[in-house]
């Protein structure tokens, strides 16, 4: 058993690329968890998609043993955070399993808008925090400026930083000697009710759903009879155990340690994660202070593009979700794209990442609709809908009003792209709050409606600013907007799976640029197809995709203008009957493209 002043609970709080997971990786190297040959790169992140990528999503944790320069061996849990803005909520959850983090910064870039972030979180998470200062190999490296920048924006002392580079290994010791000095050991009471808190949890093929839990009072052992205190489920656990990172068996986890618990669960769903693990025996009073919910913020409808795969993407779907509970689908039916699903996300990159997934890991060909975000319509009648497809939007005379979801959005750039940055949030509603300077950079804050920000927002920025804006954001609350719905018409039909909700300023250009883009898009047919942008039954942009003439004017080459004129009126009148009966081929590629919208 360990004593809990020997234990020390961390996360590794990061900017993306600032070198959390090579971090993670040297201080599960130099504590000797894992032979040097057994060691992938950047072992924390276990799928495919993450390595590839270079992100971080799944939360993890190690148990390290380390033998500390004051001769005693302390055990420090490391959970991994994700990095990327999307995956906020996980980091706030890993941060309640903690009692510090390592704040790692680049020494060659300094603070970004998610080392902020991440930082605002932790210190809400009341987390003793070290900085560390990495990449120092770096030529660019500038350790003084960077200590300055996390001292002023920050806040933070930044005297005693560590100044480490993860890649070469240097000074890797030093940021064990931090932990172990500077780290705040749990606390907890071995002898109270258990108390365990579900950190996360996903399913194996073979162990069922594995739960991953921080012990906070009481002790969790093999066999025990446990309750679950949102659900009022009790099960009996089979398997507790560690990560080395390897899974391995203990027979009990007692308070302060986080490891891993199994109770032949099938379904993720009844594994809350944040809900408290209690002893069935003595009932904890009450659960430990979880945390909210994710809610998914942005939807889409996912269709697969032969809709004989219609079965094989709900079974894709169904197995993705087990690992995945803040990804959320239903069935929806279009009448341009046949049957599929509607689909809600975290955020941009989690639709991305979920839909490479099906791609890759199931083979599968999808049409994506235009992304939307969650409406709440007020309705005449006093009932408040919340819609999450354009295509559900309800009579526009029985909507009182509608408010929109807006976000409190920080950007960090180097001035010089600053006009570019402040049109570009102006151009997307944005109302300034605050720009400020740091260490040669600029800190703007804007609110912004997530609408605008959905659609390539991210695109446009770094394109605007050459890479080099990083930018985090968090939901604020819901606001009145002057939104209506567009419709696209090809050929006079309505094409559901392009229809989208804009702010009425807005509409007149995303119609004309939706338009325009179509008209490259789609194939010409043999008659005149007219595309349409229409709000109600007001067209707001309209573009032509000319028919295709069969050559008739070859026939009279060199013959006198009344005979070609004939000729032509001839084919007009066989047009009008094409255009009458004829059906267009919007081909899928187009959708998606279509849906590109802005660079153009
Ligand atoms: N020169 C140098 N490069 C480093 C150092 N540490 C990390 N890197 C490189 O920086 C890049 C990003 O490192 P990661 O460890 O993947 O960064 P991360 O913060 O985990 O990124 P996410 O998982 O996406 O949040 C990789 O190419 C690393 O090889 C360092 O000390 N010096």
């Amino acid at each position: 058993m360990t004593d809990l002043s020997k234990i020390r609970n961390f996360s590794i709080i990061a900017h993306i690329d600032h070198g959390k997971s090579t971090l993670a990786d040297r201080l599960i190297e130099f504590c000797g968890a894992i032979e040097a040959r057994d060691m992938k790169a950047q072992l924390l992140d276990n799928m495919d998609i993450e390595r590839e990528r270079g992100i971080t999503i799944k939360a993890q944790t190690v148990r390290l043993n380390y033998n500390a320069k004051d001769g005693e061996t302390y055990q420090l849990n490391l959970m991994d955070t994700p990095g990327h803005v999307d995956f906020a909520y996980e980091v706030s959850r890993s941060l309640a399993a903690c009692e510090g983090s390592l704040l790692v910064v680049d020494a060659s870039q300094g603070v970004e808008a998610q080392t902020l972030a991440n930082v605002y979180q932790a210190l809400d998470a009341n987390h003793e925090i070290v900085p560390v200062l990495n990449k120092v190999d770096l030529p660019a490296a500038d350790v003084d400026r960077v200590k300055t920048q996390i001292e002023d924006v920050i806040g933070l002392d930044a005297s005693d930083a560590v100044e480490i580079s993860a890649k070469t290994g240097l000074n890797i010791e030093g940021v064990l000697e931090a932990i172990v000095a500077r780290l705040p050991s749990p606390k907890g009471d071995r002898e109270a009710p258990l108390q365990a808190l579900i950190v996360d949890s996903w399913y194996d093929a073979y162990l069922g759903v594995i739960i991953l839990v921080r012990v906070f009072n009481g002790e969790l052992k093999l066999g025990q009879k446990v309750r679950f205190m949102a659900t009022g489920a009790t099960r009996e656990l089979d398997r507790v155990g560690i990560f080395t990172p390897k899974k391995v068996a203990v027979d009990r986890l007692g308070p302060g340690e986080m490891g891993f618990v199994t109770a032949a669960i099938k379904d993720i769903r009844d594994t809350k994660v944040g809900d408290t693990i209690t002893e069935e025996r003595r009932l904890a009073e009450k659960p430990l202070a979880g945390f909210k919910p994710s809610i998914p913020v942005v939807f889409c409808g996912l269709f697969p593009a032969d809709a004989a795969d219609f079965e094989h993407l709900r079974d894709s779907l169904g197995k993705l979700a087990l690992n995945d509970a803040s990804f959320q689908y239903e069935t929806e039916s279009s009448a341009a794209l046949g049957f599929g699903f509607r689909c809600g996300f975290l955020g941009l990159l989690h639709l991305e990442i979920i839909q490479e997934r099906l791609e890759r890991e199931f083979d599968l060909d999808l049409i994506t609709t235009a992304p939307s975000v969650v409406y709440k319509m007020f309705m005449t009648d006093g009932t408040v809908l919340e819609m999450h497809n354009p295509a559900d939007m309800p009579d526009v005379v029985k909507i009182d009003h509608i408010e929109e979801p807006w976000i409190k959005a920080t950007i960090m750039l180097p001035d010089e792209y600053l006009g570019g940055v402040l049109a570009l949030c102006t151009e997307r509603r944005g109302i300034q709050v605050d720009l400020t300077y740091v260490g040669g950079r600029a800190m703007l804050v804007y609110e912004l409606p997530l609408n605008e920000v959905v659609f390539d927002f991210y695109d446009r920025l770094k394109s605007i600013s050459r890479g080099y804006a990083s930018f985090d954001y968090h939901l604020e609350g819901y606001r009145e907007g002057d939104l209506v719905k567009m419709s696209i018409l090809v050929n006079a039909e309505p094409v559901d799976a392009l229809s989208m909700i804009v702010h009425r300023s807005q509409a007149e250009y995303r119609g004309r640029q939706l338009c325009e883009r179509l008209k490259d898009l789609i194939p010409r047919h043999l008659f005149k197809i007219p595309i349409q942008a229409a709000i109600g039954a007001k067209v707001i942009a309209r573009e032509t995709i000319a028919a295709l003439r069969k050559d008739v004017l070859a026939k009279c080459y060199g013959g006198d203008i009344s005979r070609k004129r004939k000729l032509l009126d001839k084919q007009k009148e066989g047009k009008k009957r094409m255009r009458q009966f004829g059906e267009v081929e919007i081909p899928q590629s187009a959708f998606i493209a279509a849906l590109k919208m802005g660079d153009n």
